[in-house]
């Protein structure tokens, strides 16, 4: 009989009925590693924005009494996570959830959603960015792309990625562990044919993860591999198991969803690989 006891997250991300991706993917990702995923949503979406046409409901109004009633039913977490934020406020709600439910053993995951392609996303006013410094501040582990690498670093995007030489790629990882995060993931390196994330876990050798990229870019990507690095940290994993598990599945879901056509807007149909990855993430 195992005695394993099972984890338990908080997730702070929007609610996006189609399209795949945010709390649509982390609840379904998360229950595969078997965690427990518990939703804070911060906005609810008919559809994820890259549709022609989309609802969308601000729900930074009701966060505050939603977290206060997990207080007063005093629930604990082993890990927090955080995804798209859409303003200073959700922020500093955010951070005061961390400060609210942080234990010793809790691991804190942010995703410091900001921008791609060295383009900051139309939501990430400079105040934005400068609050999600102190929030990334916060974090056991960050998961950057290299456009958020550089806005938190204030450094200039140098746009080709691959022309980044690994010291160069080290030292950005070494540097946001200053920022606080012990555990650093930047991740989708276009490097030529590759796709690298950088690793960076305490004083350990910076690892680079390379995978081939295949088919095409699509949304929600993220998400599937952040979900999977919480997960497997949150049980204890290594930061490279985790990530290595990460690319993988990424990628498989990836040449799923060509093969089986799923328009790009849809995301990865991740549902077709789910029970791969509960095998993987037996105990
Ligand atoms: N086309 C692809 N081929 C192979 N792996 C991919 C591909 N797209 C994403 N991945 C994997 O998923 C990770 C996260 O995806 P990415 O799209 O870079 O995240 P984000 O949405 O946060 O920018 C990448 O670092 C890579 O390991
Ligand atoms: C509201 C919302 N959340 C999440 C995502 C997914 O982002 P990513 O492709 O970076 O994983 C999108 C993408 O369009 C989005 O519109």
């Amino acid at each position: 009989m195992s005695t394993r006891h099972q984890k338990k997250i908080a997730m702070i991300n929007d609610l996006s009925g189609y399209g795949r991706c945010s709390l649509t993917v982390a609840l379904p990702i998360l229950s595969a590693m078997r965690v427990q995923c518990c939703p804070v949503p911060t906005s609810i979406l008919s559809s994820h924005t890259g549709f022609p046409v989309y609802y969308f409901d601000d729900y930074t109004d009701h966060m505050e009494a939603y977290i206060e009633k997990w207080k007063e039913l005093g629930l604990t977490f082993d890990g927090i996570a955080t995804g798209f934020l859409g303003s200073e406020r959700q922020i500093e709600i955010v951070k005061d959830m961390i400060v609210a439910f942080k234990t010793p053993e809790t691991k804190v995951l942010v995703d410091p959603i900001m921008g791609d392609h060295g383009v900051p996303y139309a939501t990430c006013t400079p105040a934005m960015c400068s609050r999600m410094k102190s929030l990334a501040a916060m974090a056991d582990i960050l998961t950057p792309n290299l456009t958020e690498a550089c806005i938190l670093l204030d450094l200039p995007y140098n746009d080709n990625e691959g022309d980044l030489k690994e010291e160069e790629l080290e030292q950005l990882a070494r540097r946001l562990q200053l920022l606080g995060p012990s555990s650093v993931v930047i991740t989708g390196i276009r490097q030529g044919k590759y796709l690298v994330n950088v690793l960076a876990e305490g004083e350990k050798e910076v690892y680079f993860l390379k995978r081939l990229a295949v088919g095409e870019e699509r949304p929600g990507t993220g998400d599937v591999f952040s979900s999977i690095i919480a997960g497997g940290c949150i049980r204890g994993w290594n930061l490279r198991d985790a990530a290595e598990l990460a690319a993988d599945f990424v990628k498989d879901c990836i040449i799923r969803s060509g093969q089986l056509q799923v328009p790009v807007q849809n995301g990865v149909c991740f549902e077709e690989l789910l029970g791969e990855l509960c095998q993987k993430a037996k105990d």
